[in-house]
């Protein structure tokens, strides 16, 4: 145990979302052990304190010590930091399982629903660990490019939890001058918000790509939001989440951002390429690409009407022309602009 608030953190992944948030817990005097499964990683973080792969040009604080033993990385800490793609995660806390004897409180910062199973992260977790394993789980998402949080630039994210004092618990490990951490109690609605964004950044990709301006954009990413909004209110989200940083926030940043790797997808994809060609040359995870599919399976469930995720399913999965995709986006039959979310929310109070 270390003196006064400062304790060792795990950072799970050293990609570009691990490495900047391994960062501001350096920044804030916390012991930060990052683990990667990348051996050669492992020893450019330590001798050069550089991770040139993930987030070129950056000098990382010594207080940084990066880890290939998940055991070594784990002994003696209350506090992990997940910092994987989705598609990772259940492998990741199987190793965690394998090599734990105490109760974590596991932050998750991972944006993504799990095809098939439609389990959000935190689901995930608590399928995967055991009770006497897991203390706490908190979700940390919103507007926070790792390459702006790495240079310290003003970043504002919100946590959210079952427990609200843990969320507050990791507000106080992270927070600080450049990175202001807000609290949400709105699990369900911080989770969908910060996945589904996605989808409509490589939505907003594909209109710049096809060479359409800002109107598209801007009506891509209003009505994306309703969609978000009506699918994660039927799930049991607040509506209210949608308009803070999980919800809006994220998705301005995600769909106007030149480090959006979604956006950038997108944009490929609308000059042409394949979704092969783009994913084969991005070389970190593009995580819309498999929430598209996940969204639209929930879409199913749920009974929600998704226009933007049912064409760009049709792009991503059965060969559609983006261009002739936005044509099916703009020949839609009239509707008003807040009848489904209005008809959502009576549906339940009827409920309720
Ligand atoms: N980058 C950002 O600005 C932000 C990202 N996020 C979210 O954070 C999550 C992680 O993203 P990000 O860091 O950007 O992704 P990156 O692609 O930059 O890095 C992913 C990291 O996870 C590692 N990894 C992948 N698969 C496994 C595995 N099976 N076992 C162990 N390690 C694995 C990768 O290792 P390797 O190098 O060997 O592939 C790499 O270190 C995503 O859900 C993303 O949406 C959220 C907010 C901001
Ligand atoms: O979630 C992010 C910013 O908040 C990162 O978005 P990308 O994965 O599209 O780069």
């Amino acid at each position: 145990m270390q003196e006064d608030n400062k304790t060792a953190v795990t950072v799970i992944g050293a990609g570009s979302w691990g490495t900047a948030l391994a960062m501001v817990l350096a920044d804030n005097g916390h012991e930060v052990r990052l683990w990667s499964h990348n051996e050669n990683q492992v020893n450019e973080i330590n001798q050069f304190h550089t991770n040139q792969k993930y987030l070129p040009e950056i000098k990382l604080p010594e207080l940084i010590v990066s880890y290939a033993s998940l055991n070594d990385a784990l002994i003696g800490v209350e506090n992990i930091v997940l910092a994987v793609p989705t598609k990772a995660i259940r492998e990741v806390l199987g190793k965690i399982r394998a090599v734990q004897k105490a109760p974590l409180t596991i932050t998750h910062v991972s944006k993504g629903i799990e095809p098939n199973s439609l389990l959000r992260i935190s689901e995930i977790i608590k399928e995967e660990m055991p009770k006497e394993l897991l203390k706490d789980v908190v979700v940390l998402s919103g507007p926070s490019h790792a390459e702006e949080v790495s240079l310290r630039h003003p970043t504002t994210v919100t946590v959210s939890s079952e427990n609200m004092e843990a969320a507050e618990r990791i507000q106080d490990l992270f927070i600080n001058q450049n990175f202001r951490v807000y609290t949400n109690s709105d699990v369900i609605g911080v989770e969908i918000g910060g996945a589904l964004k996605n989808i409509i950044a490589l939505a907003a990709g594909i209109t710049d790509g096809l060479g359409y301006g800002d109107n598209a954009k801007a009506a891509l990413m209003t009505r994306g939001l309703a969609e978000i909004a009506r699918l994660g209110t039927k799930m049991g989200a607040n509506p209210l989440t949608f308009s803070g940083l999980a919800g809006i926030g994220d998705l301005i940043v995600t769909c106007t951002s030149v480090h959006s790797r979604n956006w950038k997808a997108g944009n490929l994809l609308g000059k042409g390429k394949t979704l092969d060609e783009v994913l084969d040359n991005m070389g970190m995870v593009v995580e819309g690409v498999r929430t598209t599919k996940a969204a639209h399976q929930l879409a199913q469930t749920f009974d929600v009407q998704m226009p933007i995720t049912s064409v760009l399913y049709n792009v991503l999965f059965n060969g559609k022309n983006p261009k002739d995709a936005v044509d099916v986006l703009m020949s839609r039959g009239r509707t008003h602009e807040m009848e489904d979310l209005v008809n959502v929310l009576e549906e339940k109070s009827l409920e309720e």
